[in-house]
């Protein structure tokens, strides 16, 4: 008999893991830089519906601007393009946008499986490529759990398969953005904001045709 064959539904999505990705002294800028603006994230939502906020799918806290960070960084995730592109096997595409916010995870918060693509009339005139995520956070590392789990097409209990990716400061994960991924639980003792598993998501948009 012939052994079945790891089909791209059972494979984990194509990924690129990037350590030490924008340095130290950008990820020390990035945490002064959350710390300051704590008051200002709010609960996460969920798809498109203006107010809705969906706490058994997604439990953060997100702020959509990076203040005078955000002209660095927006340079930064643009040199990795080429490089995402050929790592990662994506069809050609044109840049038509980024889209950045910050996100805080702390004690218990999760994102529960889900893609990054906008599916069933949520269209906003782009369409999600390419998911980059930059985390980092205090140290000594003040939490566990909050790995990225990304997960293949078929669902494992019909032969599907996953991979738990850690938040490690200052590394960066790309994937492409109709991948299926969860962020598990974060567990945080101390509970403080300034502990959170910190992450910038970043989405390279092309135009919708
Ligand atoms: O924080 C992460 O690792 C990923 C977050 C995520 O999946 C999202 O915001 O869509
Ligand atoms: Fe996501």
């Amino acid at each position: 008999m012939t052994p079945a064959a790891i089909d791209a539904f059972s494979a984990v999505p194509p990924h690129l893991v990037i350590r030490d990705a924008f340095g130290a002294d950008m990820a020390a800028r990035l945490l002064a830089f959350a710390l300051a603006q704590a008051e200002l994230f709010s609960e996460t939502q969920v798809g498109n519906q203006k107010g809705r906020v969906a706490k058994q799918i997604r439990s953060s806290r997100v702020i959509g601007t990076l203040g005078a960070l955000e002209g660095d960084l927006e340079t930064k995730f643009r040199a990795l393009l080429p490089r995402a592109t050929a790592a990662l096997h994506l069809a050609p595409f044109t840049l038509d946008s980024l889209s950045m916010e910050l996100a805080a995870h702390g004690d218990g918060d999760f994102y529960r499986r889900h893609i990054d693509t906008f599916v069933r009339g949520e269209m906003t005139g782009t369409d999600r490529v390419l998911t980059a995520v930059y985390y980092f956070h205090a140290t000594p590392k003040p939490f566990t759990g909050g790995e990225l789990r990304l997960h293949s097409l078929r669902p494992l209990d019909q032969g599907g398969s996953y991979i738990d990716i850690e938040p490690v400061h200052d590394s960066l994960l790309l994937f492409p953005a109709w991948a299926p991924h969860e962020v598990r639980p974060v567990s945080c003792p101390g509970g403080s904001f300034a502990q959170s598993r910190f992450a910038i998501n970043c989405w390279y948009n092309s135009r919708a045709h």
